[in-house]
């Protein structure tokens, strides 16, 4: 299922807070009904938010190319700040806009119209690029796994994460379609229950077997033997391989530790990001009260009760056993080799 599309100059998004009951999809024409949808999650995962910004740009400039030359730019550059701002922890939300604004810069004396056309087409691009790197990442992860693997999964790094494979569910995919998985363990992920809604609706739409549990579960599963590897989707992973993801994954990766369980990381380079140089400098959201104190739009706890809602947790690198990309697999010490990662690719492209 794809969360999001393009078609005759409108982005469509498969709005995520009405699954699994629902599915219906958005049709977005103004940017500004975009970065409303990021935040509310209607879109979510770091790779989609990133491609549905990178499409906002292009409802952006439309709007904008209707205006001067000289408020063509002013309008693109509002447009590209407010998007970046939508949400602070994803870096692939800052990283598409960075990359659509180099390439607007690029076409800036073609004029307004080609710039349009440019962005469009890079917009596309970046759509196509991350279902191949999720498939790279799905199969270097799955070579880890062993037969008949029973995998413990946070959150939803699927293909309602991404442009329709899945990062860390796309490990996954990949092992399952080799004969590999026994069970995937899906937390319900508190509060806003990604995996609970949509890790087990994607799993089930496949056939690949998911069980769901609490998230106070998983500790107890791995004391019993029952969880062979643990693996995680990414927000933003710092310079010296700390790794921002939904709350509650820092938590896994001590249990993990401790148990003497493989906990990995999957996501694809451009979730790395050599300017944050550790995990205490990532920004981390915080999110209103209510969803803490309702589910699903009622009231659970008393009126009065005050409630922290970080959407985020840092995962420092020492208790992470790889970090799976599209490049291959990061092994500890991760700072140095995803530095050594970055200037191959580099070298690669030629900067
Ligand atoms: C493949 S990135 C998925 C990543 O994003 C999720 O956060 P949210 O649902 O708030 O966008 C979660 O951290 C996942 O691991």
């Amino acid at each position: 299922m794809k969360p999001l599309y393009w078609k005759e100059g409108a982005l469509y998004l498969l709005d995520q807070t009405l699954l699994p009951h629902k599915v219906h999809y958005l049709r977005l024409t103004d940017y500004r009904d975009v970065v409303a949808a990021i935040k509310r999650l209607s879109v979510r995962g770091a790779p989609a938010i990133g491609v549905a910004a990178a499409y906002a740009l292009v409802l952006a400039a439309q709007e904008a190319a209707k205006s001067s030359l000289q408020i063509f730019w002013e309008k693109l550059e509002e447009a590209a700040s407010a998007l970046a701002a939508a949400r602070p922890t994803a870096v692939n939300l800052q990283w598409a806009v960075r990359r659509q604004m180099k390439v607007a810069a690029r076409h800036r004396e073609e004029g307004p119209e080609a710039v349009v056309a440019a962005l469009e087409r890079e917009a596309r691009a970046m759509q196509e690029e991350d279902v191949r790197t999720n498939r790279a990442i799905g199969a270097y992860g799955a070579a880890l796994l062993p037969f008949r693997a029973r995998v413990l999964t946070h959150c939803n790094a699927g293909s309602l994460a991404t442009c329709g494979y899945g990062t860390a569910l796309g490990v996954i995919r990949a092992a399952h379609a080799a004969g590999k998985i026994a069970m995937v363990y899906a937390d319900e992920t508190r509060p806003l229950l990604q995996g609970a809604r949509l890790t087990t609706w994607e799993l089930l739409q496949e056939g690949i077997p998911v069980t769901l549990i609490t998230d106070s579960t998983a500790g107890y599963l791995m004391a019993r033997g029952e969880i062979d590897a643990v693996i995680v989707g990414a927000d933003r992973i710092a310079a010296n391989g700390d790794v921002a993801n939904k709350i509650g994954t820092y938590t896994l990766a001590v249990l993990a530790r401790h148990h003497k369980i493989p906990f990995y990381v999957a996501a694809p380079f451009s979730t790395v990001d050599l300017e944050t140089p550790k995990g205490e400098a990532i920004p981390i959201e915080e999110r209103g009260e209510e969803e803490v104190t309702h589910c699903g739009g009622v009231r659970i706890a008393p009126e009065g009760v005050k409630a922290r809602n970080f959407a985020f947790d840092v995962t420092p690198a020492e208790l992470i056993t790889a970090i799976i990309t599209e490049r291959g697999v990061v092994y500890p010490p991760l700072g140095e080799n995803l530095r050594l990662f970055a200037q191959h690719q580099r070298e690669e492209e030629g900067d």
